[in-house]
């Protein structure tokens, strides 16, 4: 009787000791599953996301030039405008480049995903994540050895900045220094050519802009923004020896263009017979702007890529100064608006519905017009398209993209 019940009770006390493990798994199950999913950052999230089965292998080819002479290069911002021009242009001349965007929201997403496609098609992988995320910028930087960066990713738009203005300081500002942060960390570290804008002459009267011109009178945040990244620019070649080349774009246009600008928004509003609001200065003053062509804007930024030095530094050390350029890259030709709509009217054989505006206080200013006598010499830029040529193009890729046909 008593063996019987110290065996039962050993029995029982095994089977206790049994569900107590498999308790104790399931709790440890349970925590990993809780804490991985509640413990990781977006950030890691989103790396784990993009590392997904052959995420490496896929920077990898994407970064590997043709030639042994080309350039690896990161191009910021590509399923942007800009970005997605200049990296299927290096592409095609046989670079190895690899794009980074956020694919945020400022403008229709379906956009940005279309621009995506096409370069996936000339071999140009594009990493879907942020120039804030500096666990996935270093492990880029740990996978692939850059040469160059070109960086476009920003918070674009001058009038949105009033009403989103924290979205510009966390691109233009802290997303371009912790791309900086990485950079110099780099062994070697990349040259870097990135995108200033005309908009840094803000309230500047002297026309037309020249490089040495006062920049001290921004008009809007987003100016004011893209003055300090300059200033920043200028801080991180004096300490760290990187070479920065800043180019300042004036209101580029044309095929995959941006929706939020005045010309593709007119374009949309033409057609579906909405007014337009065109702004007028004041006392007989003109608003207009230097309307720059994307290609001309391309081949800009290719020659400020191959003529950029290296730079000096190495794992955040400096080891003599480096090159640190700004220049203009605009078309030297300022068309008044209402003469733009015009050439829109004729192109998509649509009256406007003009609305004349007295211009608003948003932050717009104006008039830009480029002098590219610097860039000119130094780069080689020499603008080729107009703004009728520019636009039959743009309407053009505008009709075909959202099928649809002029009205006769
Ligand atoms: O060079 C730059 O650095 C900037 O260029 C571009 O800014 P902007 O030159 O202001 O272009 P954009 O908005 O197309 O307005 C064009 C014209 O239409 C006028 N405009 C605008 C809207 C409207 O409803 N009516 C109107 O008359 C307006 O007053 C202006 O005269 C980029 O957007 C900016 O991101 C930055 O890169």
């Amino acid at each position: 009787m008593t063996r019987f019940s110290s065996a039962n009770r050993f029995r029982f006390q095994f089977s206790i000791s049994k569900y107590a493990f498999w308790w104790c798994l399931f709790f440890i199950v349970l925590l990993c599953f809780v804490s991985n999913h509640l413990l990781l950052s977006d950030n890691d999230r989103r790396l784990l996301r993009n590392r997904g089965k052959g995420w490496e292998q896929r920077v990898l080819s994407s970064a590997s030039p043709r030639s042994s002479t080309g350039s690896t290069v990161l191009v910021t911002g590509a399923a942007g405008f800009i970005g997605s021009h200049v990296s299927a242009a290096l592409r095609n001349r046989g670079d190895g480049v690899v794009g980074l965007d956020n694919f945020n929201n400022y403008y229709d997403v379906s956009l940005k995903h279309d621009r995506r496609a096409m370069l996936e098609s000339s071999g140009v992988f594009i990493v879907d994540g942020d120039i804030n995320d500096q666990v996935l910028l270093k492990k880029l930087f740990s996978i692939v050895q850059f040469t160059h960066v070109m960086h476009l990713a920003a918070q674009a738009g001058v009038r949105y900045a009033m009403k989103n203005p924290a979205s510009y300081i966390d691109s233009n500002l802290s997303g371009f220094v912790n791309l900086l942060e990485v950079c110099k960390e780099a062994k070697p570290q990349p040259a870097i050519i990135w995108a200033s804008s005309s908009s840094v002459y803000g309230l500047n009267s002297k026309v037309p802009f020249s490089e040495t011109d006062r920049t001290d009178q921004p008009a809007s945040l987003y100016a004011a923004t893209k003055k300090a990244g300059e200033e920043i620019a200028h801080s991180y070649n004096h300490i760290y020896g990187l070479s920065i080349t800043g180019l300042r774009f004036f209101t580029v246009y044309g095929p995959w263009g941006r929706p939020d600008m005045a010309y593709f928004f007119f374009t949309k509003d033409i057609l579906q017979g909405n007014s337009i609001r065109i702004f007028e200065g004041g006392k007989g003053g003109v608003v207009a702007r230097d309307f720059t062509y994307i290609d001309d804007i391309v081949k800009g930024c290719l020659a400020a890529l191959d003529t950029a030095e290296k730079s000096t530094g190495s794992g955040g050390k400096k080891m003599r100064p480096a090159q640190l350029r700004v220049y203009n890259l605009g078309n030297t030709s300022p068309v008044e608006v209402g003469s733009l709509v015009s050439i829109l009217e004729r192109l998509l054989k649509v009256k406007a519905r003009r609305v004349a505006t007295p211009m608003p206080r948003n932050g717009d200013v104006m008039y830009t017009h480029a002098n590219i006598s610097l860039a000119e010499k130094e780069l080689g830029y020499k603008p080729t398209t107009d703004l009728r040529s520019g636009l039959e193009k743009f309407v053009k890729w505008y009709l075909t993209y959202y099928n649809q046909s002029t009205v006769n």
